[in-house]
């Protein structure tokens, strides 16, 4: 892989604007503006803001759920559409974006079997043999037991199911993963275990994530650098240490000051 896992140069993404049907101007929000960060292969990089600020558009727009209106989007050294119009199997083969609501996020008529077999067809190329043991060592890797498998997603509390759907984000074997928000439909205990995994899976398959996150106390715990998003604007990047450690702007103070912490969770 490249250096550089993920890479957006001066990223604009405006919503609204023009003629509404009666024939007022409508309303036009700039929801990204101008915005320039890179995610290192291997790294963490957390893009924190509160709500509003963007950050949420931004992960979208890199997995083509939204439309840029102008700047660059590069994954793994490709230009995001050209990428894109590969076709979903390229695509997923290489970023995979895991969703706050875990339980919202898998299909509630399908077992977790048939949940994870649909990646694993339509990405590996595999046999029937061959997904089934994909499938328990994807489990294995998420600490669930095998018997998940046979079970629905209403069975599962937020954690487990936020461990399952970080299992199908594995199925394709990507190796940048975009996490919005992952853990915060969950109890603060479960969000440290779920924020442990994650690093263990970080380090065992040589991942890069872009996490995606309003809550500082989880950044703090996870991220090796942190890009702080304001009105669609990044107003500070770098190392979490020295982000937390000595902010240089007054919006990211404010924040900082106004966080609970929570412990960093290395292996
Ligand atoms: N589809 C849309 N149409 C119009 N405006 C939108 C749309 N999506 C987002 N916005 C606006 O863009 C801005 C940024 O929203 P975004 O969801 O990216 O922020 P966020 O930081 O992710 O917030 P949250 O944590 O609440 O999701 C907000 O002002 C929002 O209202």
């Amino acid at each position: 892989m490249t250096e550089k896992a993920l890479e957006v140069r001066h990223l604009i993404k405006t919503f609204g604007g023009g003629r509404s049907l009666f024939g007022g101007r409508r309303h036009m929000v700039t929801a990204v503006d101008r915005v320039s960060l890179a995610l290192r292969s291997g790294e963490t990089l957390a893009v924190v803001g509160e709500s509003g600020s963007g950050k949420s558009t931004l992960a979208r727009m890199l997995v083509g759920l939204e439309q840029p209106t102008a700047g660059d989007m590069m994954i793994a050294g490709q230009d995001a559409g050209k990428l894109r119009r590969q076709g979903a199997r390229a695509f997923g083969k290489v970023v995979q974006y895991v969703f706050q609501d875990p339980v919202a996020s898998l299909n509630p008529r399908k077992t977790i079997g048939e949940i994870l077999e649909t990646p694993l067809k339509l990405l590996s190329g595999y046999g029937a043999d061959k997904r089934r043991a994909r499938m328990a060592d994807l489990m294995d890797a998420v600490q669930m037991p095998a018997d998940t498998l046979s079970r629905y997603p209403h069975e599962f509390s937020g954690g487990q199911a936020q461990r399952i759907a970080i299992a199908r984000s594995l199925a394709a074997e990507a190796q940048i993963l975009i996490l919005d928000e992952p853990v915060s439909a969950l109890d603060v205990s479960v969000q440290a275990q779920v924020l442990l995994l994650l690093q263990e899976l970080k380090q065992k398959f040589g991942l890069s994530y872009l996490f995606i996150s309003h809550d500082l106390a989880v950044v703090e715990a996870i991220a090796d650098r942190v890009a702080v998003m304001r009105s669609g604007r990044v107003v500070e990047q770098g190392p979490v240490e020295a982000l937390f450690g000595s902010p240089q702007d007054a919006y990211t103070r404010q924040l900082i000051g106004s966080a609970p912490r929570m412990r960093r969770t290395d292996p």
